[in-house]
């Protein structure tokens, strides 16, 4: 037993071998689906996966990546990276944040709780903020869950009430943010009716106000700060509607990209900004772009952009972001407790581990393989290593990103004998995918194919094993469909693309040298999921998962 109190050791494979390499990629966005035009995985060339498809039928199988199979609270919500990351390296199945607030709401217990009663504390003279991405999508956040806090703040004493709503358009279809502006505006307006002084106070799309990630690019952040707190931002209005549907007439303009704007009165002063004795909350539940605007909020000794006033207010967020720097530190709703996870056993255990991505998805195969944690289990036996993305652009301008570079240090890590895992996440099919640029997205597949083929080549190479899987869908289906499977055209008689995730399964595929001949997936797991793949990676490094991990996806069959 460790101080802890959790027993660390796991029990040996009684017939799998330990020591091997075992190369971990995970394919952002990489899911299954039929072929045809907009199925960008099966239009571009993808050799590599290919043979992998049809070279081992009894190593290669689909895996469920969304709904319930991830935590999420229904089988209409797509997988994503937070939950899809989550699963893989926990190997259990957690509510997560979306079911935990609906949990909360529901039941009234959010007010209950330490994070609604700090911030009420500033409903009687100041004004109450939320901040965060205003739509149906699922992934950060849900209209209805802010339209939920809204009305229980109103009925717990909050007078005033301003919302700084970011636009989707990635995780919804674009032009969506005219209609999720109206329903909140309209609601709002139902609450001035009542006596609460409520309305949006600022706005600007996601990608480019308030919600970067990873520290990619503080001055996404900045513009955020500048509208929400300062009040300050290039564009003003006198309604958000206005400002969405202004906004978006801009030739190529489109929800993800609105400038920042913000609300002003008649005599042209913002009607939000954030002042001393004021409430904010992030409405988010999920971190990751979340995060660098909490520590903006909270942190004194801030040095990333010059936040020109820093107002003295009461600041929760929706969850706690990152549970290892304690952020932040006020929170309406308790995270999921993502413990034991498969990264902190194999630690334990003597297994070395090397993960790379590069920036916009480092996260993904650190913080959130790791149960949303920062940091290093054991600096010792860990190497994380993060290659710079190019920031400031959409990457349907650059689909081949970084690829190449994160298989080339995931080759010179495997090659160095130092690891035994070699974990990367490849994020072309997935941030390509979310530009909704078609052709972009087809070279986007190819080039993590190509990466795929290095990382394989080099496992061959040193006689390790290989895992292959994704974290969701998103590249192999890029347009709307109707409930018939067919592509739904808009009023205009155009189709209309898909820039989000789906919920369609992903591949996993292994094997590799390393590879006992006898391995190969069983067939009473049918409806297995990514959580699964935990214990089916502690096996490949010849260990036994603790019990209360979801099943393995292997059996060792003698021939
Ligand atoms: O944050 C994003 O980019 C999207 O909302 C979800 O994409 P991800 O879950 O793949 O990061
Ligand atoms: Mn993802
Ligand atoms: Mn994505």
């Amino acid at each position: 037993m460790g101080s802890s109190g959790v027993s660390w050791k796991l029990a040996d494979h009684p017939k799998l071998p330990k020591g091997k390499v075992v190369a971990m990629i995970v394919l952002d966005g990489w899911g299954e689906a039929h072929d045809n035009q907009y199925n960008c995985i099966s239009v571009a060339e993808t050799p590599t996966m290919d043979s992998l498809k049809n070279g081992a039928p009894d190593r290669w199988r689909l895996v469920r990546a969304h709904g319930t199979a991830v935590g999420l609270p229904t089988e209409d919500d797509m997988g994503n990276s937070e939950v899809g990351h989550n699963a893989l390296g926990a190997g259990r199945i957690f509510a997560q944040g979306a079911k935990l607030c609906d949990l909360a709401l529901e039941s009234g217990k959010i007010y209950d709780g330490e994070g609604f009663n700090y911030i009420k504390e500033s409903f009687e003279s100041g004004t109450l903020h939320l901040i965060g991405l205003l739509s149906d999508g699922g992934v950060h956040s849900r209209i209805d869950q802010v339209l939920l806090l809204v009305k229980g703040a109103s009925e717990r004493g909050a007078k005033r009430i301003r919302v700084h709503a970011l636009t989707d358009g990635r995780d919804v279809l674009d032009g969506s943010s005219v209609a999720f502006v109206e329903t909140l505006q309209n609601y709002l307006s139902e609450l001035r009716e009542q006596g609460i002084d409520a309305q949006i106070a600022s706005g600007g799309g996601r990608m480019y106000v308030t919600m970067d990630r990873y520290e990619n690019d503080w001055d996404v952040v900045k513009r955020g700060w500048d509208a929400q707190v300062l009040g300050e931002a290039p564009y003003k209005f006198k309604s958000a509607l206005e400002a969405v549907k202004t906004l978006r007439a801009e030739p190529k303009a489109n929800d993800q990209y609105l400038p920042p704007f913000v609300i002003v009165d008649e005599s042209g002063k913002a009607v939000g900004p954030i002042v001393d004795g004021d409430a904010v909350v992030t409405f988010n539940f999920r971190a990751d772009r979340m995060v660098m605007a909490a520590k903006a909020f909270e942190y004194e000794d801030f040095d990333k952009f010059d936040r020109v006033r820093v107002p003295k207010i009461r600041y929760a967020g929706m969850l706690q972001y990152d549970g290892e720097l304690k952020l932040p530190n006020h929170y309406l709703v308790s995270p999921p407790e993502i413990d034991r996870t498969s990264g902190e056993y194999l630690t334990h255990n003597g297994v070395r581990t090397f993960a790379c991505s590069e920036t916009v998805k480092f996260g993904h195969v650190t913080f959130f393989w790791n149960g949303n944690r920062s940091g290093y289990f054991d600096s010792e036996m860990e190497e994380y290593v993060e290659v710079p993305s190019d920031s400031g652009i959409t990457f349907n301008v650059q689909p081949k990103m970084k690829a190449l570079e994160i298989a080339e240090k995931a080759r010179d890590a495997i090659l160095s004998g130092k690891f035994h895992q070699v974990r990367v996440n490849l994020p072309n099919s997935d941030m390509v995918g979310h530009t909704g640029d078609i052709a972009a997205t087809v070279v986007a597949c190819k080039a993590a194919d190509e990466a795929v083929k290095m990382i394989l080549d080099t496992i061959e190479q040193v006689g390790g094993i290989y895992v292959v899987t994704a974290d969701h869908g998103n590249a192999e289906d890029m347009v709307k469909r109707n409930k018939k499977g067919e592509p739904a055209l808009d009023k205009d008689g155009k189709i209309q693309i898909l820039t989000s995730h789906t919920l369609e399964p992903v591949p996993i595929a292994i094997g590799g040298p390393g590879l006992l001949p006898g391995v190969r997936y069983r067939k009473d797991v049918p409806s297995g999921g990514l959580a699964n793949v935990a214990a089916t990676v502690m096996n490949l490094h010849g260990f036994v998962a603790p019990d209360d991990y979801e099943t393995t996806l292997i059996e060792v069959v003698d021939n």
